[in-house]
């Protein structure tokens, strides 16, 4: 079944371990929201993958979305992005609706699939893709430059993106990504298959756009112990959010010592409370 956009509506979330519905988790109240859901529900393929989901992504912070594989981190990030069908629900992204013509260029995604033409070299594809945003001319090879070295590809920017290895091509599509600045940066599980050092080194980079440049970012792992590499979590499981919260604050309301044990706890906590519930 096809994933064509559709059109998104938005309201805010809520704070700390997921509850009511009635308001969107506020992150941190001194800190202005980059993403607020509320109610946001997703259907794929005849199936319901995202139900009833409230969030907030704290602007200028690392937030994490982890979740085992297939729990919907995919389809939130698309839902966020713009690029995903039968949305519905309340998403704002930016102040705006998500998928707004006016968010594009705010916006950088990079998907779990490489983003980069395989018959051109890093730089060529950086200048195409610069070209594309708008970039304009006199300032597109500076600007190359910079993402270039932002993700340590300097030495490599002749090459071939057929001749990378997987860690250099998930680097050089993240490069696409910072292209123009972009205030809000959706990467679907960029350190996948990376060694500990350059995982290491992308969560530096992450940080450093936050905290120097104020650029939110929006990253997802199935790896739990990415957790305290994270400003703030986002905790899904089966197309619900568990949690939101920083690593010491779901440790904290958990009493587990490690964010796998605190996902285990809300794990196990929901499925007693739906068992009182009973059948619906
Ligand atoms: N194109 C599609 N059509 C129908 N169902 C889909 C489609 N893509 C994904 N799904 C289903 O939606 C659910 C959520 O998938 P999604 O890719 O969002 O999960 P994920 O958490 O990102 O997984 P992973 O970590 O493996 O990438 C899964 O049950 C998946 O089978």
């Amino acid at each position: 079944m096809s994933d064509e956009p559709g059109a998104n509506r938005s309201e805010p979330p809520r704070r700390g371990l997921a509850g009511g519905r009635d308001r969107p988790p506020a992150a941190d109240p001194a800190t202005p929201a980059a993403v607020e859901a509320l109610g946001l529900t997703v259907v794929r393929g005849g199936r319901s993958v995202l139900h009833d989901v409230a969030l907030t992504v704290a602007a200028g912070a690392v937030t994490g979305l982890l979740g085992p594989s297939g729990c919907g981190k995919t389809t939130l990030l698309r839902s966020v992005v713009g690029t995903q069908a039968r949305v519905r629900g309340r998403l704002r992204v930016l102040g705006l609706p998500a998928g707004d013509p006016g968010l594009r260029s705010r916006i950088g995604y990079v998907t779990q699939e490489p983003s980069v033409y395989r018959d051109l070299t890093i730089r060529q594809n950086l200048d195409y893709y610069a070209a594309v945003l708008g970039v304009p001319r006199r300032h597109r090879a500076a600007e190359v430059e910079r993402v270039l070295g932002d993700v340590d590809l300097l030495d490599r920017a002749g090459a071939l993106t057929a001749d990378l290895s997987g860690g250099q091509l998930s680097r050089a599509s993240l490069a696409v990504a910072l292209l123009g600045r972009p205030e809000l940066l959706v990467l679907d599980e960029p350190t996948v298959g990376l060694d500990p050092v350059l995982r290491r080194d992308l969560w530096r980079l992450f940080h450093r756009l936050a905290d120097r440049h104020g650029v939110t970012l929006l990253v997802s792992s199935h790896v739990m112990d990415e957790a305290d590499r994270c400003d703030r979590l986002l905790l899904m499981r089966e197309g619900r959010v568990l949690a939101d919260d920083t690593p010491d604050g779901l440790r904290r309301a958990t009493g587990a010592t490690t964010v796998e044990n605190a996902f285990l706890h809300l794990v196990e906590s929901g499925s007693e409370e739906s068992e009182e519930r009973g059948p619906r």
